[in-house]
């Protein structure tokens, strides 16, 4: 073994790759799903427990709070399938090689941010 091998424990120094950057958001958007989804549950039975619960959540989402978890939400979920999608494929034996599955993460961040700005326009 090299008595001098590099050792580079700087991560500002460390360009992660596409592919690298795409399955660190899929897991981060999978466990942001997962927090979402306790107000997505906590919001749909208070909303539908009295006519009162339903104006309170619908205040909610009117301000800024509701709506940032809303986009939030949605653009985690957009994310998430996006990267479900790729990883489909994958496992079906495409897009595997270096350059491909950097392309196709590309793509899916790139997809994903547009539609993460549609939704946020719509939404707002
Ligand atoms: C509310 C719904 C969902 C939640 C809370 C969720 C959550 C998660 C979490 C936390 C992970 C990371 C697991 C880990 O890295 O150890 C994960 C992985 C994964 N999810 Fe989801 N997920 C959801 C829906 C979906 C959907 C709809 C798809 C397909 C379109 C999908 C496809 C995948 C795949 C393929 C992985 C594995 C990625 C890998 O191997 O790196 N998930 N999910």
């Amino acid at each position: 073994m090299k008595k001098q091998r590099p050792v580079n424990l700087d991560l500002n120094t460390i360009k992660f790759p596409p592919s690298a950057i795409s399955s660190i958001l899929h897991r981060v958007t999978g466990v942001a799903m997962f927090f979402a989804l306790l107000f997505v549950i906590w919001a749909w039975a208070v909303s539908l427990g009295s006519a009162q619960g339903f104006a309170d959540v619908q205040v909610i989402m009117d301000g800024f709070i509701g709506k940032f978890v809303a986009i939030g939400t949605v653009s985690a979920l957009t994310y998430h399938i996006l990267g479900g999608i790729r990883h489909g494929i994958m496992d079906m034996g495409y897009w595997e090689e270096l350059e491909s599955g950097n392309t196709s993460a590309n793509v899916v961040i790139g997809i994903w941010i547009v539609l993460t700005l549609v939704v946020g326009v719509a939404l707002w």
